[in-house]
């Protein structure tokens, strides 16, 4: 029998970086694997090496999944770190509270308002940003933000929990520093800018203005390191190399990355002893990132979820897929940024490989596909507006979009497969309504481009719809393959 995980029970020498003091120093919103797998990690290692008050307060957004074994194990968890040479684990010890925001929001609030915390730190997704596709600023109209911004209203999206935070704390004075992991390019930027569009929409003061222009730094921040969903086989791992039950474990691959602009208004802890960068070239760093990986793994994931391979590393084993990405990589990514001074790209194109053939990770295409209306905003207009502006198709990047459309709203009569049924999409409804009546493949996409899903720029942009159609056309009639291969000729 294996003992339960508890602070009481972590096994000798098994413990990653060291434990936090019981007092809370960052707030943590989107309490998921990314998080305790990377912020959290940085945050054990910096405190071994430079001490700090800083435990980690968690809110999961509205689910429990999380939450409820680790409050059963003291907020202890480990990390089933998966190499292509097997399997290790160690135990993070960082969390002194966790809690779910749906089921107390004013507590969210209380948290960021407490002067103890000088940093909030966000993974609450792509989604978890409610800005409108179609001008990136903040969805006043989409009823979670209008029911927010309601007078005397208990906030429910992430964004209105911490501008009613900052209005609380505005009396205090405190500086802190809100600090966007997630996906996004200029990452600090979009969160200080929605953050700011909610107090000006919901009427703040001008002292409340005033505090987040002087004392809330929203600092840039590129984050790296694949975090799968957790099974019942990684507990089982972790029990076989821990010695104990683990109800909530976190698998990850061994690459880890982050690089942060150093301006953390309240204070921060010896992240850079823990292995962070801190840059001034964040731009070109989140380019690097969300481009050639992020942009990629979308490509990954739709052609693999349409090919019947349902992880990462078994899309990725297929040749055409290889072409397609490693193609969209030097033809349609590359050009369109320069990379941050001294940066290899070369080693980080070749290191990507070894992490998508990783075939312990068993991350799910279906994962990486999910939510895909608002992650290809960060990984494809920007990048084609680029090519498109010079007179030039990205090809590669048409064959995502199309990708994308086959798996989430499939022309009539396309059946894109089970895999593609499962992919989780917040757009599906309003997709399917847009296409309502659509007579051929190019109008079902001219539907999509036009129907406020994609920034007008790049709706306006009819060569790019054009190609996006006949490569759906071509996916309809011969699968992502024959797509694939209409691209390879494409140059
Ligand atoms: N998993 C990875 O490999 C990875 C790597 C780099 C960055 N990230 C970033 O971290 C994010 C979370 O990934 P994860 O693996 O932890 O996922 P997860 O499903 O384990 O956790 C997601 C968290 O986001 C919260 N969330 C979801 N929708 C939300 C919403 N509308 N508003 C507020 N919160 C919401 C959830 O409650 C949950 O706490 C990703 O979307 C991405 O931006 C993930
Ligand atoms: O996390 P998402 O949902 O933004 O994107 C899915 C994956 O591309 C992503 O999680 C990568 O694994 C990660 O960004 C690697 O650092």
């Amino acid at each position: 029998m294996t003992q339960p995980l508890g602070r009481k029970s972590v096994p000798a020498g098994s413990l990653i970086g060291a434990s936090a003091p019981d007092r809370t120093g960052i707030v943590h919103l989107g309490l998921g694997n990314f998080h305790r797998a990377h912020g959290a990690v940085y945050t054990a290692q910096a405190m071994a090496a430079a001490g700090g008050d800083w435990g980690i307060r968690g809110f999961a957004h509205s689910s429990d999944r999380v939450v409820a074994p680790m409050r059963a194990q003291d907020n202890v968890y480990s990390i089933l770190q998966l190499t292509e040479h097997g399997a290790e684990a160690g135990v993070v010890d960082v969390h002194r509270n966790t809690g779910v925001a749906a089921q107390d929001p004013a507590a969210v609030v209380d948290a960021i308002a407490d002067p103890a915390h000088r940093i909030v730190t966000l993974t609450v997704s792509e989604v978890g940003y409610t800005r409108d596709p179609a001008t990136g600023r903040l969805a006043l109209d989409a009823p979670d933000v209008a029911a927010d911004l309601a007078a005397g209203a208990t906030p429910r999206t992430a964004v209105g929990m911490i501008a009613r935070g900052i209005e609380k704390r505005a009396a205090s004075g405190e500086p802190f520093a809100v600090l966007s992991c997630d996906n996004l390019q200029s990452s600090g930027e979009v969160t200080r800018a929605v953050v700011e569009e909610f107090l000006q929409a919901a009427g703040a003061s001008e002292d409340v203005l005033s505090f987040v222009d002087s004392s809330v730094s929203f600092p840039n921040a590129m984050v790296d390191r694949i975090v799968p969903k957790t099974t019942e086989e990684h507990s089982r791992r972790v029990a076989e190399l821990l010695g104990v039950e683990d109800r909530c474990p976190v698998p990850a691959e061994d690459f880890t990355m982050w690089v942060l602009e150093d301006d953390f208004a309240g204070g921060r802890p010896a992240w850079d002893l823990a292995g962070a960068t801190f840059s001034d070239e964040l731009a070109a760093y989140e380019m690097v990132k969300l481009r050639l990986l992020n942009g990629s793994h979308s490509l990954i994931a739709y052609l693999g979820i349409l090919s019947g391979a349902p992880t990462i590393d078994a899309a990725w084993g297929q040749d055409f897929v290889r072409e397609a990405v490693l193609g969209g990589i030097a033809g349609d990514y590359l050009p369109t940024f320069t990379p941050p001074t001294g940066f290899d790209v070369d080693a980080y194109v070749s290191e990507l490989d070894a992490r998508w053939r990783n075939p312990l990770i068993g991350h799910a295409t279906t994962q990486v596909g999910t939510d895909g209306s608002v992650k290809l905003l960060q990984r494809i207009p920007d990048a084609a507006l680029f090519h498109l502006r010079r007179g030039e198709v990205p090809h590669h990047l048409a064959l995502c979009t199309a990708a994308w459309i086959a798996c989430v709203a499939p022309p009539a009569g396309f059946t894109p497969g089970p895999l593609a049924e499962r992919v989780v999409e917040p757009a599906r409804d309003r997709l399917a309504a847009a296409v309502d009546g659509a007579t051929t493949v190019p109008d079902h996409v001219r539907r999509i481009m036009h129907g406020g899903f994609f920034p007008v720029a790049l709706a306006e942009q009819d060569a790019f719809t054009a190609r996006v159609a006949d490569l759906l056309t071509a996916i309809v009639r011969g699968g992502a393959r024959a797509a694939a291969a209409d691209v390879a000729t494409s140059r």
